[in-house]
């Protein structure tokens, strides 16, 4: 009861303010790397709710940079916050925020898309995947170039429990560019409705919170952003591997504007192509004149479930299928060899 109370009560001492800090630090933004800062405690606050109670929480905040958002997550009286910063001007400016947050505070200098959180938290907090949420929170305010990769990435590990999910049903509250957030979270028959809508909804609950206009952040990107929060579902709604599942989805949303079985169509070698579609959707029970927009979670599982039977019936099938997919693992090669060129990640406090 004491500690609980402890944590409840927690404020961070007076400290000079992100705006000083930035000026104290010579932080200047850089635009090449899409830097946005969150200056207004107010807002960071609200992007904190978002996240629900924090208190006694283990939180993981991806891209920190001078700390506006930390602050907010320290104040929230959670138990651990491991933040993990690419640019390693601000790691001094955050070493004075975990000097004055004694012992809840962790620094990791590394990049967030090779990070290994399966590692950052003790297995104690883990939950069964069948249980409530285990009290981790991933929370961020990232570059968009690195925030929708990085979606697809942990959506990825939704589906197979790795990751941030090892620990169970963690929950994630990120920012996105507005367009991508309402993406993530239209539903059927709406214009925004694509391949990141069914990828992000047949894994997740996904509620999209608010929107901050571009003006609050310095410098004002062009675009507004969108608070999006995540919670994975004891069930996935499609049963098949992320990457069948993927790939029907990304050939169905390849022509948006024509009937939706004209993507499906790519999905099988030439000589049986038109037969095999034709088998795809009846197996599927589907209307081929709907738009891919106009299909439902539960019409993409039909289709899921029709291409991974067709896929066991038909070794040329899976030939092809297995071709394609070595082009796509040599594709995947070539881009962590890039990936790799970047720095290595160190705890620094
Ligand atoms: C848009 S700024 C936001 C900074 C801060 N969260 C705020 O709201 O004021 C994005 C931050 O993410 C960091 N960042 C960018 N890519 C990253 C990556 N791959 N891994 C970790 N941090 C990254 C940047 O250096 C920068 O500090």
């Amino acid at each position: 009861m004491a500690a609980s109370h402890k944590l409840a009560s927690f404020r961070l001492p007076p400290l000079p303010t992100v705006g000083e800090l930035i000026k104290l630090y010579n932080l200047r933004a850089e635009k090449q790397l899409s830097q946005n800062f969150l200056l207004d405690l107010k807002l960071t606050d609200k992007i904190v709710r978002q996240a629900g109670n924090l208190r006694g929480a283990h939180v993981c905040e991806v891209g920190p940079g001078p700390g506006g958002l930390t602050r907010s997550i320290l104040n929230a009286g959670v138990a651990d916050l491991l933040v993990v910063e690419k640019d390693s001007r601000f790691i001094p400016g955050l070493k004075l925020l975990s000097e004055a947050a004694p012992g809840k505070l962790r620094i990791v200098h590394g990049d967030i898309l090779t990070y290994r959180m399966d590692r950052a938290f003790s297995g104690k907090i883990s939950k069964q995947w069948d249980e409530d949420p285990p009290n981790l929170h991933i929370i961020g305010n990232l570059p968009f170039s690195v925030s929708t990769p990085l979606i697809i990435k942990w959506l990825e590990h939704v589906a197979n429990k790795t990751g941030p999910f090892s620990y169970g049903r963690t929950q994630l509250t990120l920012t996105f560019q507005k367009e991508v957030a309402e993406r993530l979270t239209a539903s059927t028959g709406s214009r925004q409705r694509s391949r990141l809508s069914v990828m992000s909804q047949y894994l997740s609950t996904v509620h999209s919170c608010f929107t901050i206009p571009g003006r609050a952040f310095v410098p004002k990107p062009e675009v507004d952003v969108g608070v999006v929060h995540f919670t994975p579902l004891v069930q996935p709604q499609i049963q098949q591997p992320f990457k069948l599942v993927e790939k029907v989805v990304r050939n169905v949303f390849q022509f948006r504007r024509k009937h939706f079985y004209k993507g499906l169509e790519k999905l099988f070698p030439e000589a049986s192509r038109v037969e095999l579609t034709q088998e795809i959707i009846q197996r599927a029970d589907i209307d081929p004149t709907l738009r891919s927009t106009q299909l439902t979670i539960p019409q993409f599982r039909a289709l899921c479930d029709a291409y991974a039977h067709l896929c066991s019936q038909d070794s040329n099938l899976i030939n092809y299928e297995y071709r394609e997919e070595l082009r796509e693992i040599n594709q995947e090669r070539r881009k962590s060899k890039q990936l790799g060129r970047n720095k290595k990640t160190k705890t620094v406090a």
